[in-house]
């Protein structure tokens, strides 16, 4: 394959050989199908790509296993980043010569042996090179790029004379820690054999007299780096004990298990912002002028929303009066501070009433934070399914609910279609309760779209509903008509009162609706089919029917004859409420009779031409 369609076959090629010598299940699961496509999202875990180019590959703390060919690289020609920490890979280091725009390597943690590749010598753009914890012998090869600004090879068998190359030497003695046979600058230890000169060179390095001199004056210069490096510590300590003092002064600073009961009230969210990360709230334009710094956040006090898939929720309350989300994420992919920004401004963009857009986000190593506006009268889960037979419980009219069908159409074509945004992306976690309420119910706001970019993939398909769709089942698939799926369901358990199980919380049991419904109209036994706290209103009969026709469509089993996402909202938006009687009770038999009659006959068709899931 060529440029021009922006598709590299023997990337592929040199991927899937990759993949072959770990012979583990989850990539050889995942790494299918086409990797990446022009400048679309990888499919493969772990990959990065620019143009169609593969230009990262990072399978970190994967369990990995087997070997990476000495050649494997050659065809990778626009490798920046290659990365396997943490995995048990084993065998010789391959050859970095046809790579030359690499930046970062790391393969510490690993079980590589024999010697360190001399190709790295001539990776001019190199920033990054991590080789400790492995099993490495022999010299260090003399590296003296500019561009290096970390490099460490502690904990191998490395032996011989550190080369005195400038890059090298600006590096401590931990970079080399744990190689007992290493010596010269910034070690300790002196070389004293011409061998373990000659072994680092290649060549004699004459006279060792002169040699020692030079180790003495870089002794004196270690030292006096030594003594600028405590100062410089005993200032961080400093500054950190104020800081604490500081925090121990805020009255609400009260510690707590994040996995404790989300119910409870917990006082601070955040706990500590790890020190050195700079870290600032980024607000996103158009946040309706709420603006409060990272120290507000800090002293405000908290309340558990809940313990999501992808990190918990909190609602803040500031001191001047302010109410806001906090979701901690988790479970990101590695994605730099740069990419980071990209992907949220990508989901900022998407701009719609029925979207409910973060306000802020913060960004550390430690801690990736997102804000948004409190939705006051909480999500369509809770309040389709809370305190059910209860006294408490408020009945979830026909009406609101078929505004909630309305509202979720309208931004999932905002999403699935919206021309002006750079990325027109699938929601990919669409359930009921990621769908909230605000202002009396009667704004309808879709949340935790586009986290599709943020998580790792693995942590996707495992937690996010359109992994659930029959397609991912089947092809390892998933695309907008995924999301058409989740509505499907969604309308299901709107109409049905049931939880669906694919996307029941934690410790809830559901069913599996879109089976569940068609049996239900197959067989005849429709009086069930509907929640009966919007079935005995005398109004809804026949938009309830219409609804269930339309989520049944959306629930088929093949993508394809799914419709798309404007067709159903055409669909939705022609139901109607069903005049001014919605509130009078309704005889109950007279809705069951028209569901064995030809008003269901539709749906019966889709059935009987479809396999039951
Ligand atoms: N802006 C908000 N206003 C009010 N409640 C919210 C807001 N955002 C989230 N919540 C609620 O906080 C709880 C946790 O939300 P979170 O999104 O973390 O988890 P989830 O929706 O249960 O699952 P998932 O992580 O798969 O989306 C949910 O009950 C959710 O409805």
């Amino acid at each position: 394959q060529d440029g021009t369609i922006g598709y590299h076959g023997y990337e592929r090629d040199a991927l899937l050989a990759l993949r072959k010598g770990f012979n583990n299940t989850f990539l050889d699961g995942n790494w299918t199908g086409i990797m990446c496509y022009m400048n679309d999202t990888p499919y493969w875990y772990g990959v990065q790509c620019l143009n169609g180019r593969v230009t990262g590959v990072t399978l970190e703390s994967m369990k990995l296993t087997g070997g990476i060919k000495v050649d494997a690289l050659v065809n990778l020609t626009q490798l920046i980043t290659f990365s396997f920490k943490n995995n048990s890979i084993s065998g010789n280091m391959m050859d970095f010569s046809y790579n030359r725009n690499l930046r970062n390597i790391d393969l510490s943690g690993n079980s590589f042996d024999g010697k360190i590749s001399s190709s790295l010598v001539n990776l001019n753009s190199l920033e990054a090179l991590q080789l400790q914890d492995n099993k490495l012998t022999g010299p260090i090869p003399g590296l003296n790029q500019p561009t290096l600004k970390t490099f460490n090879v502690s904990y191998n068998h490395l032996s011989g004379a550190i080369p005195e190359t400038r890059a090298l030497q600006s590096f401590g003695y931990s970079s080399y820690l744990g190689n007992e046979n290493l010596c010269g600058p910034p070690t300790p230890t002196l070389c004293n054999t011409r061998n373990d000169v000659s072994e680092s060179n290649g060549e004699n390095s004459g006279d060792k007299s002169s040699n020692s001199s030079r180790f003495a004056a870089i002794l004196v210069a270690v030292d006096v780096i030594v003594l600028v490096v405590i100062l410089f510590l005993f200032i961080i300590y400093y500054k950190k004990y104020k800081n604490l003092k500081k925090e121990m002064k805020l009255k609400n600073l009260l510690p707590k298990d994040e996995e404790h009961d989300s119910r409870i009230a917990e006082r601070t969210m955040v706990k500590k912002v790890p020190e050195g990360d700079q870290g600032k709230l980024v607000f996103i334009e158009g946040n309706h002028g709420v603006t409060f710094e990272l120290d507000d956040l800090l002293r405000a006090s908290a309340e558990g929303l809940g313990k999501g898939n992808f990190g918990n929720c909190y609602k803040a309350m500031l001191e001047g009066g302010q109410v806001v989300v906090v979701k901690r994420l988790r479970d990101l992919k590695p994605l730099n501070r740069e990419e980071f920004m990209r992907q949220v401004r990508a989901i900022a963009d998407q701009k719609h009433q029925n979207l409910l857009p973060p306000l802020a986000f913060y960004y550390s190593k430690d801690e990736k934070l997102f804000l948004y506006k409190f939705a006051s009268h909480g999500n369509v889960f809770n309040r389709l399914h809370g305190d059910r037979d209860t006294r408490d419980r408020v009945p979830f009219r026909w009406s609101s609910r078929l505004a909630v069908a309305r509202g979720v159409a309208r931004a999932l074509r905002h999403l699935h279609l919206n021309t002006r945004s750079q990325t027109t992306a699938p929601h990919g976690n669409l359930k009921s309760s990621n769908v909230l309420l605000d202002n009396e119910n009667d704004e309808i706001l879709v949340t935790d779209y586009g986290l599709t970019s943020l998580i790792a993939l693995p942590i996707a398909a495992q937690r996010m509903v359109s992994y659930k769709s029959p397609e991912y089942q089947s092809h390892k698939r998933i695309s907008k008509k995924s999301d058409i799926w989740s509505y499907g369901c969604l309308l299901l358990e709107l109409v049905t009162g049931r939880i669906p199980s694919h996307s029941a919380p934690q410790g809830m049991n559901g069913v599996d609706l879109c089976g569940w419904v068609h049996r239900a109209v197959r067989e005849e036994w429709t009086a069930e089919i509907f929640d009966t706290e919007i079935a005995v209103q005398r109004g809804a009969n026949h938009g309830l029917l219409r609804l269930m026709q339309i989520a049944m469509r959306c629930c088929d089993k093949s993508p394809e004859k799914r419709p798309d996402i404007s067709r159903v909202v055409a669909e939705v938006e022609e139901i109607k409420i069903g005049g001014d009687s919605e509130d009078e009770e309704y005889d109950y038999s007279s809705l069951e009779r028209s569901l064995t009659d030809e008003s269901l006959s539709a749906s019966r068709s889709i059935v009987s031409g479809d396999d039951l899931r």
